[in-house]
C-alpha cells in the first residue's frame, strides 16, 4: 500500500519532441509502417528519435530507445482537433441532408470550479463543430427531484439526442439514480449500467463507450499501436475510467490485468506492460521503474500541484512521472494535452452518434 501511493515530485522540464502520429495514418489501401520501422525518417519537419530492434521475445515492443532516448509524444490536442473537423464535416452532411442539428445537455449542479471549467469547455467545443447544446446550472443544495426533472424533460425533448449529468454530484444525492434516470438512447457519457453491462459481455454491444475510455483506445489506434495479443496494464478501477478502459482493452485482445490500491506489487506487475492505462489521480505515483522499456504510457491523470512559477499558482501533471517516462517508454500522452481533449472529441462523437441513430442516417 505505501508504495502504492509513495511518490515524489518528478517536475516536467525535459524538453521532448510533439510528434503527431496520426500523420502516418495509412491512407486507403496502403500497408500501416510501424513507428519503428521509420527510423530517422524527416517527417513533418520532426526526426523520430533513433530506435534500437531488440530481440525481445515478445513482439513488442520491437523498439527500444538507445542512447538519450526521448519517448514520442502522444499529441493528443491535435488528435483531438482532427477528429473534431471529421465530426464537423459529418455534422454538415447531416443537417444537409435531413436537417437534423445533434443537439447534447450538459446539467451541472453546484459551484466547483473545476467542474465549471469542463462544462464551459464542453460548450466551446459543442460550439466549434455545430453541435447543440442545452445547459442547466442548478445550485448545489437543490433536490435529486429537480435533477431528475431536467432529465425526465431531455429524456422526452427530440432535440437532445445526449445528456451528460457532470460529476462529482453533490453529496447529498444519489449518483445512481440519477445515472440511472439517463435513457439509454441518449447515454452518450456511457455511465449507465446497461451500456456498462453490454461493453463487460461478449457479443453484445453498447450504445455508448464511456468518454475517456474511449479516447485513450482511438489515440492508441490513431498512432498505429497495435492492442491484439498486448499485455495492458489498467492502474485504477473506477467506474468511469479504469474499469472501462479495461473492458475495452480486453475488447480489443489485449491480456488486461488491472492494478490497484489494494494490489500488493503494482510496480512489478506494470513494468511488465506493453501498454500501461494509468486513471488514479496521484502525481507522479508511475515512476520510471514501473515501465519496461518501449512500453506506450497513456496518462488519464490530471492532477493540480502546487507552482508558484505558474500563473495560476499551480500547474497540471499526470499520474506518470513525465521526464521519467520520456527517457523508458517508447509513446506516452503529456498531461496537459493528452487524453483529456480526446474525452470532449468522444463526447461529441457519442453525440453525433445518437443523432444519427435516432434518425436512422448512415
Ligand atoms: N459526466 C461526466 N463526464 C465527463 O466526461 C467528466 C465528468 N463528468 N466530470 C469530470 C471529468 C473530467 N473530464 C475532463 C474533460 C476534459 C479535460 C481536458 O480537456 N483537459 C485539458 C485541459 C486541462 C486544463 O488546462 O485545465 C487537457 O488535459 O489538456 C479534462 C477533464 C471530463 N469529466
Amino acid at each position: 500500500m505505501a508504495s502504492y501511493m509513495a511518490f515524489t515530485d518528478c517536475s516536467t522540464s525535459a524538453p521532448t519532441r510533439t510528434f503527431l502520429f496520426s500523420r502516418f495514418r495509412p491512407r486507403r489501401g496502403l500497408p500501416s509502417i510501424p513507428p519503428h520501422l521509420l527510423q530517422g525518417l524527416p517527417v513533418a519537419g520532426f526526426r523520430l528519435p533513433s530506435l534500437r530492434i531488440t530481440n525481445s521475445p515478445s513482439s513488442f515492443p520491437k523498439a527500444a530507445i538507445s542512447t538519450e532516448a526521448s519517448a514520442m509524444v502522444i499529441d493528443g490536442k491535435s488528435i483531438a482537433k482532427e477528429i473534431r473537423h471529421e465530426i464537423t464535416t459529418e455534422i454538415s452532411r447531416m443537417k444537409d441532408e435531413i436537417g437534423v442539428i445533434p443537439g447534447l445537455a450538459v446539467i451541472l449542479v453546484g459551484d466547483r470550479k473545476d467542474s465549471a471549467t469542463y462544462v464551459r469547455n464542453k460548450k466551446k467545443a459543442c460550439e466549434s463543430v455545430g453541435v447543440k447544446s442545452y445547459e442547466v446550472c442548478l445550485p448545489e443544495d437543490s433536490t435529486e427531484e429537480e435533477v431528475l426533472k431536467f432529465i425526465s424533460g431531455f429524456n422526452d425533448d427530440p432535440e437532445v439526442h445526449g445528456i451528460l449529468v457532470q460529476l462529482p454530484l453533490p453529496s447529498h444525492m444519489n449518483e445512481q439514480n440519477i445515472l440511472n434516470a439517463v435513457s439509454i438512447e441518449k447515454d452518450v457519457d456511457g455511465f449507465h449500467p446497461l451500456n456498462i453491462g453490454r461493453l463487460a459481455m461478449r457479443g453484445r454491444e453498447p450504445l455508448f463507450v464511456p468518454c475517456t475510455p474511449k479516447g485513450c483506445i482511438e489515440l492508441l489506434h490513431r498512432c498505429d499501436i497495435d492492442i491484439k495479443g498486448k499485455q495492458a496494464v489498467v492502474i485504477g478501477r473506477s467506474n468511469i475510467v479504469g474499469m472501462p478502459a479495461a473492458l475495452l482493452l480486453l475488447r480489443e485482445d489485449a491480456t488486461v490485468s488491472i492494478v490497484h490500491s489494494r494490489t500488493k506489487n503494482p510496480e512489478e506487475i506494470t513494468s511488465q506492460a506493453d501498454i500501461i492505462i494509468s486513471a488514479v489521480g496521484q502525481p507522479n505515483m508511475v515512476r520510471g521503474s514501473w515501465i519496461k522499456p518501449g512500453a506506450v504510457i497513456i496518462d488519464v491523470g490530471i492532477n493540480p500541484v502546487e507552482d508558484a512559477t505558474s500563473p495560476r499558482g499551480y500547474r497540471l501533471v499526470g499520474d506518470v512521472c513525465y521526464e521519467e517516462a520520456c527517457k523508458i517508454a517508447s509513446a506516452v500522452t503529456p498531461v496537459p494535452g493528452g487524453v483529456g481533449p480526446m474525452t470532449i472529441a468522444m463526447l461529441l462523437s457519442n453525440t453525433l452518434s445518437s443523432a444519427k441513430r435516432m434518425h436512422n442516417f448512415q
